[in-house]
């Protein structure tokens, strides 16, 4: 384990009920980094994410955070826990009968007694972070989607998050407003110097903000590598994914084999 290591996964299986999901994962995020987890659909990247904020405990091995284990925290340490983590979810919408303003107010009302002066400083900081200091008056409705992922990215880092979640961050966005938000995900984290997991579908993107990759295939961490090793990877199953092709030797609905790591040809653990 580095020494730096903010969230680490170690040994974790996790099934729920009797399916299996995730067997015997290690992995490591380092504090102030952004890391991707890729993977086929249903590969049981979104239940790492879970399995991180505590929405679900691991049936063996330990999800440390801050040297903390998520499956020994008291309920109130869990409710500390979620309190320094923020998340910014596909579907995560706003609310739609609050503006955009109490909107971002929302987290800090809900946690923290501030006075309502202080809850403005602090929204219009968040807005002006995401670049839309102006528009705190506007209802959701009134907000193009990149917009609103950007007002739901400003309600996410509201309290300044230890840890940040994102789960298919670009969905349904527009390239323009998918780069925008790509680079305000890098920005802010170096900024906040916040510990970032991102699940993902989209390589190219991720590939150009993020620190390390991450992929699950059968259960397992299949490979790991910053984003030049999987770049540079000879690997065919590494450039199927790089490549978006949807043909290849990947086949995700097949258990991960014990070579797989060494096809990928990238850094990856032994089963
Ligand atoms: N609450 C649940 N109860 C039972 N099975 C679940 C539950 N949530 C997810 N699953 C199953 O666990 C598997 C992993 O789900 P998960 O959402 O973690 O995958 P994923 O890699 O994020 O997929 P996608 O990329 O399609 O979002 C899937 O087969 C899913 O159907």
């Amino acid at each position: 384990m580095s020494s730096d290591s903010f969230i680490e996964l170690k040994n974790v299986s996790f099934a729920y009920g009797d399916r299996p999901i995730l067997q015997d994962i290690s992995l490591t995020i380092a504090r102030g980094k952004l890391v991707a987890i890729m993977g086929g659909s249903g590969s049981g990247k979104t239940t790492l994410l879970r399995l991180i904020s505590g929405q679900v405990l691991a049936q063996k091995g330990q999800v440390l955070v801050n040297g903390q284990d998520v499956g020994r925290m008291s309920s109130r340490d869990l409710y500390q826990h979620r309190r320094r983590m923020g998340m910014l979810f596909q579907f995560g919408a706003l609310f739609t009968d609050l503006s955009v303003f109490d909107n971002v107010a929302f987290p800090i009302r809900e946690h923290t007694r501030l006075p309502e002066s202080l809850i403005r400083d602090l929204v219009l900081m968040k807005l002006n972070a995401v670049g839309l200091r102006g528009t705190e008056a506007l209802m959701p409705a009134e907000l193009s989607g990149g917009m609103a992922r950007r007002i739901a990215l400003a309600r996410a880092i509201a309290l300044d998050p230890q840890i940040m979640l994102y789960d298919e961050p670009f969905t349904g966005l527009d390239p323009i407003s998918l780069g925008t938000i790509a680079l305000l995900i890098k920005k802010l984290n170096d900024a906040l110097g916040t510990s970032a997991v991102m699940v993902t579908h989209d390589v190219h993107k991720s590939l150009e903000i993020v620190d390390h990759v991450y992929f699950v295939a059968g259960g397992k961490i299949a490979a790991e590598g910053t984003p030049d090793e999987v770049r540079h990877s000879s690997s065919p199953w590494v450039q199927q994914f790089v490549q978006g092709e949807a043909d290849g030797p990947v086949h995700f609905a097949y258990p991960a084999t014990d070579s797989l790591a060494q096809a990928f040809g990238i850094k990856g653990e032994t089963a």
